[in-house]
């Protein structure tokens, strides 16, 4: 396929054109070492290296055409060189421009938020489909394209394959897309050109500082999205969250509210709660959930909200959702041959691992003891692992302090960057077991029948990270091997 750059520049804001405008390119690409003959090239200004230093590089692997912030000194005569301000921004343009304007011709929904945005995302691909839609899916664990499996590498993909996904999406039917939006993806412009038909906000707690280095600046971005959707979109936001309000401050988009305490647009309660499931009230009527835990209601609630916004008819929509099963590696049980519960989650802040204990709490029928597992990850927010190593220990009575993804960090400095949050009384429930697979034998060794061993951080992942190799790890996998030997 051959696009003439006139159209793949529709709402880039150009600054200047050095030779021809009337250029036909084969491929777009933001990554010199995939630049072919007849390529175009956005030079991206990255945090670890700069685009615009492999430019050289991108015209003598037969870039025709390079989209940059700054010309390079010495430029070939037979590339066309596109001046913009923000070369990340108009990649997504070009990307959307390049396969067809996607979502002018599909519904599109973000979910964005520090948890459950994976959660709300595979609910609402599952839900649509039970309604008889051919669904997307962009999420964490998986994309989907109506029922093809694509391998997901990140939470949101990058402006390439956002829009090749979506043209996919279209070209298979699909009528809705749900996509989560990571405040990485924000910052960094991957989702600047999408016409999103809404917005959902989850929550706001503490991850990713490495990266955005303050809370406000981790808010702004995540409000960034709010900010870029436009009139005829809708924003559905948490009431009960503290920050739930300043993230639709300045959107144009229709505003709704979800609660499950406050007065709201939407508005559920949780009538009973079970081992397997909760009884709600949803917007006036009865619901069963196969889920547990509070924050687990907020996720429906979003859910449910958002398909009304779409136009559901509210019986339906309730009677799907109560059939909805849980999403791979969020409060996945497994029970041992002589009745020991591992639960594996994919809590990997604060926030998350205290909603899970605080649940596991309230299932704790007689005074069973509760295990748990968990590790930070290497190369990522460093502040939140001593708050991690606190809430683990604070609403546990065991914790096995361990490794997840050390990457190109010491795994046992990490875990001791962990231990130094745990308050000084509950020191002694603590361990420390670098290797993941032995600290979870550790557990099941230490538990008795109906204790309760939480593994979590991992979810869903299949590997564990070490100095760049993925090897394969699997926490379901180690626990029915352990709990089989
Ligand atoms: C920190 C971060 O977000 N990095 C992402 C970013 O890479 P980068 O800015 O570091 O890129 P860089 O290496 O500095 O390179 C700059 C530019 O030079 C180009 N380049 C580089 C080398 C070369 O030889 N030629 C060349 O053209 C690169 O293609 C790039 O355009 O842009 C890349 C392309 O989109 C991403 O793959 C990469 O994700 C890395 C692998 C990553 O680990 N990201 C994580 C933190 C992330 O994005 N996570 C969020 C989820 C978080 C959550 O909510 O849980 C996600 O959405 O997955
Ligand atoms: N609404 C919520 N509020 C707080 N914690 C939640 C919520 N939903 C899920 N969690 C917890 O957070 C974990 C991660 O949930 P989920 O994968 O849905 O979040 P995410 O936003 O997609 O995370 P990521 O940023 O890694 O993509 C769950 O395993 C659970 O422990
Ligand atoms: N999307 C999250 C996932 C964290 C999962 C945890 N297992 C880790 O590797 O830190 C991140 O990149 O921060
Ligand atoms: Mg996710």
């Amino acid at each position: 396929m051959s696009v003439n750059i006139n159209e793949l520049f529709a709402s880039v804001n150009i600054q200047s054109v050095k030779g021809s405008r009337d250029v036909e390119v084969n491929e777009v690409h933001f990554d010199s070492r995939k630049v072919k003959e007849g390529d175009l090239f956005v030079a991206c200004r990255g945090t670890v290296s700069d685009g615009h230093d492999f430019i050289e590089k991108a015209v003598e692997q037969g870039a025709k055409v390079v989209v940059c912030e700054e010309l390079p000194k010495s430029s070939s005569s037979e590339t066309s060189f596109v001046l913009v301000e923000d070369a990340s921004e108009a990649l997504s343009h070009i990307a959307h421009n390049f396969y067809n304007k996607p979502t002018e011709n599909i519904q599109l929904v973000g979910v964005t938020g520090t948890n459950g945005k994976t959660t709300i995302a595979s609910l609402l691909y599952e839900l649509f489909r039970k309604l008889g839609y051919k669904v997307g899916l962009l999420s964490t664990v998986t994309n989907y394209i109506d029922t093809k499996e694509v391998k997901a590498t990140h939470t949101t993909p990058d402006a390439i394959q956002i829009s090749k996904l979506l043209n996919e999406m279209i070209e298979e039917g699909c009528d809705y897309c749900f996509m989560e939006v990571s405040s990485h993806a924000i910052d960094q412009h991957r989702t600047s050109a999408l016409n999103f038909k809404g917005g959902i906000f989850t929550n706001l707690t503490h991850d990713h500082l490495d990266y955005h280095k303050t809370f406000d600046a981790y808010l702004r971005a995540k409000k960034g999205f709010f900010d870029q959707l436009g009139k005829t979109s809708f924003a559905i936001t948490n009431a009960d969250d503290k920050n739930g309000k300043i993230m639709l401050q300045n959107t144009k988009a229709h505003k709704f509210t979800y609660s499950t305490r406050a007065f709201a647009d939407f508005r559920a309660q949780i009538l009973e709660k079970h081992f397997n499931g909760m009884m709600l009230e949803m917007d006036g009527l009865e619901l069963w959930s196969n889920f547990i835990g509070d924050f687990n209601a907020h996720n429906l609630l979003a859910v449910y909200s958002a398909a009304r916004l779409l136009d559901q008819p509210k019986d339906e929509v309730l009677m799907k959702m109560s059939e909805l099963t849980s999403v791979a590696g969020r409060f996945e049980s497994l029970i041992s041959p002589n009745g020991v519960m591992a639960i594996v989650d994919y809590a990997h802040t604060p926030d998350a691992l205290k909603n899970v204990l605080v649940t596991i709490d309230q299932l704790r029928t007689h005074n069973e003891t509760v295990i748990t597992v968990v590790g930070a990850g290497g190369d990522r927010d460093k502040t939140k692992r001593p708050l991690m190593g606190q809430v683990s220990a604070e609403y546990s009575d065991k914790v096995i302090l361990t490794s997840d993804n050390p990457r190109s960090e010491n795994p046992d400095q990490i875990i001791q960057e962990m231990k130094v949050g745990v308050d000084a009384h509950n020191l002694r429930k603590v361990l420390a077991i670098t290797d993941r697979k032995e600290a979870i034998r550790t557990a099941i060794m230490l538990a008795q029948k109906d204790d309760i061993i939480l593994v979590a951080g991992k979810g869903h992942e299949d590997y564990q990270e070490i100095n760049g190799v993925k090897h394969h790890f699997d926490d379901k996998e180690i626990i029915n091997e352990i709990f089989n030997q």
